[in-house]
């Protein structure tokens, strides 16, 4: 093999990697994620890097000597396998970006004759598409943790007491989704406490949404924000949150329930499904209106409003994903005691 031989080589060799690393990507944001627009930005790279003229692909082809290549047994013996998602799309993303840096010096080079520039613009795109696919995968795994029990913690309800000690109680019964919910609290005293509450739930990898604050949800760092049909409208929301956040909307029918599905929310809540003293005036179809919105949604569905140990079984029957509780929670003598007994009850209520 000649010297332009080897150096063709060592384009081939990065050539494969980055064309193996984008395609990994791109098929988790194509069927894990489900993401158009990032399923397509990795797919708009991927066909820009590929060489397309057919003398290089050739010269390519021609270099190549897959079985002498004195790096493949080292390769194969120094790769640690990935252990989640996250470190796939790493591990992905850095073999085709040094890819790109390999494929920018030999470019470079008078003899290859290739485009230097193309690869180097290419290494600084997928640098923001890898932290994009970052964000949305983190986005789905909370998404994917809204199943099971979800407590808001009334802070008016809890007047008078320790809420982040409730708070904690909650949790430790078990419970990974937590709401602050504080209707008349000064916007100083509901950042301290969401402050307070997101480092608890932390603690425990819980999920921490705040309600109806976006202000409050930046400042403290949750994980969401829970928006109801006269709060900022969500499209407002999503330009501020970061990309990795969580936006739950409450819907009061079918049609907002589309809605706010079309427009990205990452669950909806409907809600009072039962008649409730916590918020007496809300107005919505019951276990009919539950019903009728668990057939038209995908995302996943909280249910809400005078939930107890006797009706839980008909909301998720209903097709609620999550029911989400203050007074049969915050209400029991013993808040931990409730919670795990909540969670057992419908674990083995659980319908597939
Ligand atoms: C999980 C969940 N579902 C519904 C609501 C109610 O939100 P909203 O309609 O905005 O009413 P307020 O709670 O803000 O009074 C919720 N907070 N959480
Ligand atoms: C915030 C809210 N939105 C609809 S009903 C409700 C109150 C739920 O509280 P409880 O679980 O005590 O009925
Ligand atoms: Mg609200």
């Amino acid at each position: 093999m000649d010297n332009l031989d080897k150096l063709w080589r060592i384009v081939d060799v990065n050539q494969n990697r980055l064309s193996e690393g984008l395609r990994i990507l791109e098929e988790i944001a194509r069927l894990y994620l489900e993401d158009e627009t990032l399923t397509s930005r990795l797919k708009n790279l991927r066909h820009s890097l590929t060489l397309q003229d057919i003398t290089s692909n050739s010269r390519l082809l021609f270099s190549r000597q897959a079985d002498t290549d004195i790096g493949a047994q080292l390769e194969t013996a120094d790769q640690s396998k990935p252990e989640t998602l996250f470190s796939v799309v790493s591990a992905n993303a850095k073999r085709a970006e040094q890819s790109l840096r390999v494929l920018e010096e030999f470019a470079g080079l008078s003899e290859t004759g290739l485009d230097a520039a193309l690869y180097s613009r290419g290494r600084f795109e997928l640098y923001t598409l890898e932290k994009d696919l970052a964000a949305r995968l983190l986005r789905k795994h909370r998404r994917d943790m809204i199943t099971g029990l979800y407590v808001a913690i009334d802070a008016d309800y809890l007047a008078g007491r320790d809420i982040p000690a409730v708070t904690r109680e909650a949790l430790e019964g078990g419970c990974r989704l937590i709401q602050l919910r504080a209707k008349t609290a000064s916007t100083r005293k509901f950042l301290a406490l969401a402050v307070n509450l997101k480092e608890i739930c932390l603690e425990y990898g819980a999920l921490f949404i705040v309600n109806d604050r976006l202000d409050i949800a930046l400042a403290c760092g949750a994980d969401g924000l829970h928006l109801g049909q006269t709060d900022m409208p969500l499209s407002q929301a999503r330009r501020f949150l970061p990309p990795d956040s969580i936006i739950g909307i409450s819907a009061d029918t079918p049609e907002q329930a589309v809605s706010a599905q079309n427009e990205g929310a990452d669950y909806v809540a409907a809600g009072a499904v039962f008649p409730t003293q916590t918020k007496p005036d809300v107005l919505f179809g019951g276990l009919s209106g539950l019903k009728a919105i668990h057939q038209v949604v995908k995302i996943p569905l909280v249910a809400i409003g005078g939930i107890n140990k006797s009706n839980f079984y008909e909301a998720m029957q209903a097709g609620a994903d999550s029911l989400c509780l203050i007074s049969a929670v915050l209400g029991a003598p013993d808040i931990k005691k409730a919670t795990s007994e909540f969670i057992t009850l419908m674990e083995a209520a659980k319908i597939d």
